[in-house]
């Protein structure tokens, strides 16, 4: 049950509502490859817009360092139109003039997104000053957004306590979602933890394997155990600085009696670009020149093993580069077994990441799963307990 105002309990006809949503939308050469963050956010903005408000949405897109047009979200802004068949203005920066001339011709019902909040380096510092720049712009604040609900930043958290605030319709059901799967989940617990962001996931390991029975470690994470270990790697994307860290999580993981299950094998190539060519090593014989962009069959068979012994699986972060063919076999193998064993009735599986969703979309087994959270990290954190300032900030 949610401990906090839903948009049951919000007035918004003519009001300005400040809206936070996740449309850090995975992106390829321009395109969104993948819209779920955007579905989900769609009940949302329709109520508060058939009920009169204005809707005004907050959000970031990647992590820029200052303006950065690669990173803006005017594209976002088409794909949202085009979803929620309706006109969606848009403005060039989140605060100041340019944000208020476009609130300020907004009519009611009508929707506005902003350009990307972390644009400025006060949204990411939570900064006083920027966050009363950005509640000028709205009467009432709504956080829709679960997956960025881990970062206490201006618009995620500092607004909250600024305006009134409510949950959106994503943020209550990814909450009741999570706690009806996983509040207190049949065992044995496995996790599946992969992707490419090590640094900002790596410390959340360590109270993980307190939590899970198991924990598969794939894709960019995995490389940088292996380099800590003593493998070599090749190119392969790891962040080496952090092997201390890595060792640590497995001599906590030994006291823990969490099982540890890391590649045997990785498909190589030598470059991100990689082309026709593509090689599997042996762990133990990555070659210099090339890096790993997938778990090898091996190491899908001792992952699949692991998903045969589990009740309940929750998994972050592909196994590979799954955005190229053929490093998405590893992710596919297992995303496919997973949802093989889930629609048997063996296993309760919850997945969540911007990713993560994608990689399970494109297996074709998303559909599979128990339930699929457009949270990555989020997700991680909620699972291992830890507070969720976005999430804190709303309840009563
Ligand atoms: N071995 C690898 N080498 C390089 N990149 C990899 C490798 N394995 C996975 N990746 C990359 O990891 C990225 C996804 O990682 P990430 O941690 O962002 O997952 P996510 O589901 O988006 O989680 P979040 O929502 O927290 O961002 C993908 O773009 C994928 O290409
Ligand atoms: O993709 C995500 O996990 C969220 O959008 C948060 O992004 P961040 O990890 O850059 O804060």
């Amino acid at each position: 049950m949610t401990a906090f105002r839903t948009l049951d309990q919000a007035e918004v006809k003519g009001k300005r509502v400040l809206v936070r949503v996740d449309l850090n939308v995975p992106m390829e050469n321009g395109r969104i490859t993948d819209a779920t963050r955007i579905e989900r956010i769609l009940p949302t903005l329709r109520e508060i817009s058939d009920k009169g408000g204005k809707v005004i949405l907050l959000a970031h897109f990647g992590r820029p360092k200052g303006r950065d047009p690669k990173e803006s979200l005017k594209p976002v802004a088409e794909a949202l139109a085009q979803h929620l068949k309706k006109g969606v203005a848009f403005a060039d920066d989140c605060i100041g003039e340019a944000a208020a001339t476009a609130v300020g011709a907004l009519k009611d019902g009508g929707v506005l997104l902003l350009e990307n909040t972390r644009f400025h380096a006060g949204e990411e510092k939570n900064d006083p000053a920027f966050v009363q720049e950005l509640a000028k712009l709205g009467d009432l604040y709504v956080n829709d957004a679960f997956s960025t609900a881990h970062r206490a930043h201006a618009s995620t958290e500092g607004l909250a306590h600024v305006l009134p605030s409510f949950a959106g319709r994503t943020m209550q059901a990814e909450l009741d979602a999570l706690a009806k799967g996983l509040e207190s989940p049949k065992r044995p617990l496995v996790a599946i933890v992969g992707g490419a962001k090590v640094s900002t996931k790596i410390d959340l390991l360590e109270n993980l394997v307190q939590k899970v029975d198991a924990l598969v470690i794939g894709g960019g994470m995995a490389n940088t155990f292996l380099h800590a270990m003593g493998l070599g790697i090749g190119k392969s994307l790891a962040e080496k600085d952090l092997a201390d860290t890595a060792l640590r999580i497995l001599d906590r993981a030994r006291e823990t009696n969490c099982a540890i299950i890391l590649p045997v094998d990785g498909v190589c190539a030598y470059d991100f670009k990689a082309g026709a060519y593509n090689q599997t090593f042996g762990i133990d014989a990555i070659p210099d020149d090339q890096m790993i962009l997938d778990v090898g069959s091996q190491s899908v068979e001792r992952v699949n093993a692991a998903i045969n012994d589990a009740k309940t699986l929750v998994w972050n972060g592909p196994l590979g580069a799954f955005e190229i063919t053929p490093f998405d076999q590893g992710t596919v193998a297992t995303a496919r077994h997973a949802a093989e064993r889930t629609r048997a009735g063996k296993l309760v599986s919850v997945a969540g990441g911007g990713d993560t969703v994608s990689a399970l979309n494109h297996a074709g087994a998303a559909d599979g799963f128990s339930y699929v959270s457009t949270a990555g990290g989020a997700f991680l954190e909620w699972l291992e307990g830890k507070p969720l300032p976005g999430v804190d900030a709303l309840k009563a």
